[in-house]
């Protein structure tokens, strides 16, 4: 996660080339905590410029995608590819196109918002005087550079997010994780955000995976995956959603698709038709 390639795309850099590869592709990811699986040949892609939600309820298994994603975890099952990079292989060239805000708040609340941010600047190997620089544009474009000097135990929760946020940018990433952005968070720092990122996707090219369990944050130019007990149960733009989850609203197809019994019920034809396979001719 170093100082990476500015994030604007122009048709003549070499970052353009990468443009047409995904931003995240993970392929058959497979994880277990000790003998519990708690994640299924889990495969998904998140597209340049893409707002993508990761919908799923609690427990579903996001946390612990996002854990293998930003290499937490070693992924000993499957692939993850980070614009074509494998993050096994190739970890940091993988990992210096990718910004993380993760669920758990991890601001230093004694800390300024600057120093918060040139902490993490220099962790990033980036000098003195870039951290700053970039610090005084991420805050900003966020609206609170004049509170650059306050202690971040004086910021609203709303307030802390968004400086988690551009933290999280100041490295200029491609792909942005965002695991459960939002919770506890009250309707207008909601949207702040979401209108946030949602803009970074439409002009700058940044792809976001925005893991949730809002059905309220998927708008209609969001595309969807839907995980649940572990398992990918549908993945595409709300109209897809709304097929493969029987139609009627977004909130209706998500409740079924998301329906412990028919997870249970696909568990065991799942299983039958691994018996099948592995029982001797
Ligand atoms: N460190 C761990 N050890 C054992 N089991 C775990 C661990 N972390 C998560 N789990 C289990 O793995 C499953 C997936 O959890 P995970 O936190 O990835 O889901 P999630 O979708 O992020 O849910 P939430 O929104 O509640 O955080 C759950 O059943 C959870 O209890």
């Amino acid at each position: 996660m170093t100082a990476a390639a500015p994030r604007s795309l122009t048709p003549a850099s070499p970052a353009a080339s990468a443009a047409s590869l995904p931003a995240l592709e993970v392929s058959a990811l497979s994880h277990a905590y000790g003998p519990r699986r708690v994640l299924h040949d889990v495969s998904l892609r998140v597209m340049p410029g893409e707002f993508t939600v990761l919908l799923g309820p609690n427990g579903a298994g996001k946390s612990t995608l996002f854990a293998l994603v930003t290499r937490l975890f070693d992924a000993r099952q499957g692939s993850i590819r980070i614009f074509g990079a494998a993050l096994r292989q190739q970890p940091g060239v993988a990992l210096a196109q990718l910004g993380v805000v993760f669920q758990q708040p991890t601001l230093d609340p004694d800390l300024s918002l600057r120093q918060n941010l040139a902490y993490s600047a220099a962790l990033h190997g980036m000098s003195r005087a870039e951290g700053r620089r970039r610090a005084e544009e991420e805050l900003a474009r966020i609206g609170l550079l004049e509170r650059a000097g306050e202690a971040v135990r004086r910021l609203s929760g709303g307030q802390r997010r968004r400086v988690e946020m551009a933290r999280a940018l100041m490295t200029r990433p491609r792909l942005l994780l965002m695991d459960e952005p939002t919770v506890g968070l009250d309707a207008a720092s909601r949207s702040f955000l979401l209108d946030h990122v949602r803009r970074l996707c439409r002009e700058e090219g940044l792809a976001v995976l925005w893991a949730t369990h809002l059905i309220d944050e998927v708008d209609a130019a969001s595309r969807l995956i839907v995980l649940h007990a572990g398992r990918v149960r549908a993945a595409g733009g709300p109209e897809q959603i709304l097929a493969e989850g029987g139609g009627g609203t977004l909130r209706d197809a998500f409740a079924r698709l998301t329906d412990e019994e028919r997870a249970s019920e696909d568990r065991t034809s799942e299983e039958r038709a691994g018996d099948a396979r592995e029982a001797p001719p």
